[in-house]
C-alpha cells in the first residue's frame, strides 16, 4: 500500500545561517500529545508538496514562509513514520506573521540548532533521524 504523505518543515531563523529550528508541541492525537515534530500535515489530494507545507504552516502557525532545500529521507516519499505514513521535509524561514499556536499545537519553541538541546526535546520517535539530518546540512550549509 502506498504510504500516506505527510509534509513539513524544519523553521529555521535563517537559510543562510541558520542557528535555531524551530519545534512545534502536539496535542492530538492522546498518543502524540505532548511530543514534538516539525509543523506541517498531510497533503490534499491534488496539491503539491511544497504547496502543501505553505499551507499547513499557514493554518497552524499563522505563517508565510519561503521554502530552502528539501532535508533528503531514504525513499522519493520521505522519511517513512510508521506502517502507513512518509513525510518531506523542507527547510523554511519565516517571510510573514509570528508563529502561533493555532491549530494541533499547544507550545512552539525555537531550539538551538546544537545536538545536546535537540536531542533533548520529546519528538515523536520516527522524527530522531530527520532531526539528525537537519543537523548534519545546517552543519553543511545545505539549507538552501
Ligand atoms: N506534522 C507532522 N506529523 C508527523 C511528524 N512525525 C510524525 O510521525 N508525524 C505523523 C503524525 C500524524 O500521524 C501524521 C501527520 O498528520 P497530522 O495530524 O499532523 O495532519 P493534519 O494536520 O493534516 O491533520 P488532520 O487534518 O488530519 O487533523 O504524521 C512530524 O514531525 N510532523
Amino acid at each position: 500500500m502506498p504510504y500516506k504523505q505527510i509534509v513539513a518543515a524544519a523553521i529555521v531563523d535563517s537559510l543562510v545561517a541558520p542557528t535555531k529550528l524551530l519545534a512545534a508541541r502536539r496535542t492530538a492525537p492522546p498518543a502524540l500529545a505532548g511530543m514534538w515534530e516539525f509543523p506541517g500535515g498531510k497533503l490534499e489530494v491534488g496539491e503539491e508538496c511544497t504547496e502543501g507545507v505553505k499551507r499547513e504552516l499557514r493554518e497552524e502557525l499563522g505563517i508565510e514562509v519561503e521554502l530552502g532545500s528539501e532535508i533528503f529521507g531514504p525513499i522519493p516519499e520521505g522519511w517513512v513514520l510508521n506502517e502507513s505514513a512518509a513525510m518531506r521535509v523542507w527547510f523554511a524561514q519565516i517571510t510573514g506573521g509570528v508563529p502561533d499556536t493555532l491549530e494541533d499545537h499547544d507550545q512552539l519553541a525555537w531550539v538551538e540548532l546544537e545536538k545536546q538541546a535537540l536531542e533533548a526535546l520529546s519528538w515523536i520517535p520516527a522524527d530522531f533521524p530527520i532531526v539528525r539530518a537537519v543537523l548534519a546540512d545546517t552543519m553543511a550549509g545545505a539549507t538552501r
